[in-house]
Parts: C-alpha cells; structure tokens; sequence
C-alpha cells in the first residue's frame, strides 16, 4: 500500500506549530517526518513529542530546515515572514508542498515567493478555516450588491501575542470587499485612523484591530448605511480550525502542478 504524505512542521514550538503537530500526528491520512525550530532554540536537539509534555514520537527537532524537507512530501509554516521567504526557497529545492499560513507578508515579501511557486506548489492564505474562507466569499457578493452609500469596515480580534495588523484574515476580507466593489484595495484601504483624521471618505474600506488576553481571532464585515446595517462574523474558539485546513492543503497540494495557490482553491469554493 502507498505510503501517506511525510510532513514537516516548521515553528514547531508555536502556539501553531503546536497545533499542527497534533493534528498530523493524530491523522492517518499523514505521517510526520520534521519539526523545524530556529537555530539556538531550547527544543532543537530534543524529540518533539517530549518537548511537548508527552511521549516521544521519533522525529527530533532540527535547525537545518532543508535536512527535513528532503524528507518530505509537505511543509506547513506558520512562522514569520523571513522565515517564509527561506523555508519557500528551500521546500521548491525539495518539490515538497509549500502550506503557508503566515500572516503579515509585504506586497515585497509576496513577489519573493514567485520564483519558488514556478518549482512547486504553494497554498497560501491568510486563515486556513472553512468558515472565513466561506465568509470571504459571502463579504464579495454582499459588497456586489450594495453601494457606496454603504460604509464598509472590517473590524479584527486578537490575542495580545499577535504582531500583525490589520491580521491576515482582515486583509483578505477587504480584498474580497474590494474585488465586490470592483475596486483595488490599495486605493481603498484605510487603517490604523488616530488623532483628527477628517470625515470618512465614502468608499474607503476601513479597518479596526483590537489586541488582547487569548482571543483566537473574530473577524466583523460591517457593512453601515443612514438607518440599517448588516454584520457578517466569523468567530474562532479553537486553533485546530486552521491547522485542520492547513493539512487539507498539504493533501489536496500533492501531484497539483507548481503554482501559487490559495484555500479557495482547496476547498473548491
Ligand atoms: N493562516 C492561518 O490560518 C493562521 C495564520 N497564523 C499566523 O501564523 C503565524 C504564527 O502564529 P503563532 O503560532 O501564533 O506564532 P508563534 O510566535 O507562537 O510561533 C511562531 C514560531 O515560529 C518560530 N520561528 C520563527 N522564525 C523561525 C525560523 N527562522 N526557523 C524556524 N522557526 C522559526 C518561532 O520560534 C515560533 O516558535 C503568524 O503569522 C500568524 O498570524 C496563525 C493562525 C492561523
Ligand atoms: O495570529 C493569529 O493568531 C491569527 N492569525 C491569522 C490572521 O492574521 O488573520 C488567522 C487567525 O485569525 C489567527
């Protein structure tokens, strides 16, 4: 019988990394091969099972990335985004799937992974779960059928830990917004307002992020007119929903042809 996927976990000590190291060790539909940390980290040298208050599982965390990624079919990263730009070098070197569910990635970060999704595959999206995939659908239709005389904003949640805004998830609903409105975001967006920042422009998509405590991550799509408003939520409770999605990717991604994918294309919506 064929052998299942061999995955690598790179910031395996990641709230994250974590995560995904457990949805994959508990897969039958996978097996894990690597766990990679950054050089000079506590756990590198140490079998990742243990350094995460269980059992050993045979794979020992490394600090040499392309040792583990010859190894294997995938590589989901949730890390940071110069890690990223190394890690998709690397994976492209080893053909290995590229799952990359790292957020606050540049517009100059992005055309820097072109060159590796020529070589393999590469499935990118700033949130991984069905449920805001789905909501990012249902922002572009909404946005379609309104207009301007309706104000949207995108209001963002998360944990005190987090070092980007507006999150990933924000940025890809506004996008949607935009791509609804028939416009470019960039020509739109409007975040991070403080001090006297003049009357709204009508057009403009705003956004808002709050950080605090353990929040998982909530994302709000207002959408704002004179005497009613419409609210599309997406809340996450649990971080399995990302890591479920980040290794449906890493599946759906084997044998595809090399390209820049992205998780509506996974999920077929
Ligand atoms: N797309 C999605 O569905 C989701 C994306 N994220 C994103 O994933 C990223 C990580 O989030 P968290 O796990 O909360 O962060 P975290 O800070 O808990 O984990 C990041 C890990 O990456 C490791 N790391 C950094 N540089 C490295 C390198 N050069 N080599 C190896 N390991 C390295 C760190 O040591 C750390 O263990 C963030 O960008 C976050 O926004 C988080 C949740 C869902
Ligand atoms: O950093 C996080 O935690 C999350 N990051 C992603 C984002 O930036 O949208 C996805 C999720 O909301 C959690």
């Amino acid at each position: 019988m064929a052998q299942t996927p061999a995955i690598t976990i790179t910031g395996a000590s990641g709230r994250m990394g974590q995560m995904l190291l457990q949805t994959v060790l508990n897969s039958d539909k996978a097996r894990l091969v690597g766990a990679v940390e950054r050089k000079g980290h506590p756990w590198v040298g140490r079998d990742v099972g243990e350094a995460m208050g269980g059992q050993a599982v045979g794979v020992v965390v490394t600090d040499e990335p392309l040792e583990a990624f010859a190894l294997s079919q995938a590589v989901i990263d949730f890390t940071a985004p110069a890690a990223t730009l190394e890690f998709a070098a690397l994976a492209a070197q080893a053909r290995a799937v590229h799952v990359i569910g790292t957020t606050g990635m540049s517009e100059d970060d992005l055309e820097k992974l072109e060159p590796a999704s020529r070589h393999a595959v590469i499935v990118r999206a700033g949130n991984m779960s069905l449920g805001v995939n789905l909501l990012t659908k249902l922002t572009e239709k909404v946005a379609a059928a309104l207009d301007e005389d309706f104000d949207i904003e995108i209001i963002e949640a998360h944990h005190h830990h987090k070092v980007d805004a507006p999150s990933g998830t924000a940025l890809m609903l506004g996008e949607a917004a935009a791509a609804g409105r028939g416009v470019s975001l960039s020509d739109m967006r409007d975040s991070g307002r403080d001090g006297i920042t003049g009357a709204r422009k009508r057009g403009d998509i705003g956004f808002a992020a709050i950080r605090g405590g353990d929040i998982v991550g909530e994302h709000d799509v207002l959408f704002a007119s004179a005497g009613e408003r419409i609210i599309l939520r997406h809340v996450a409770t649990d971080r399995a929903i990302f890591a479920r999605g980040a290794l449906k990717a890493a599946l759906w991604g084997q044998g595809k042809k090399p390209g820049h994918y992205d998780m509506m294309d996974v999920l077929g919506l």
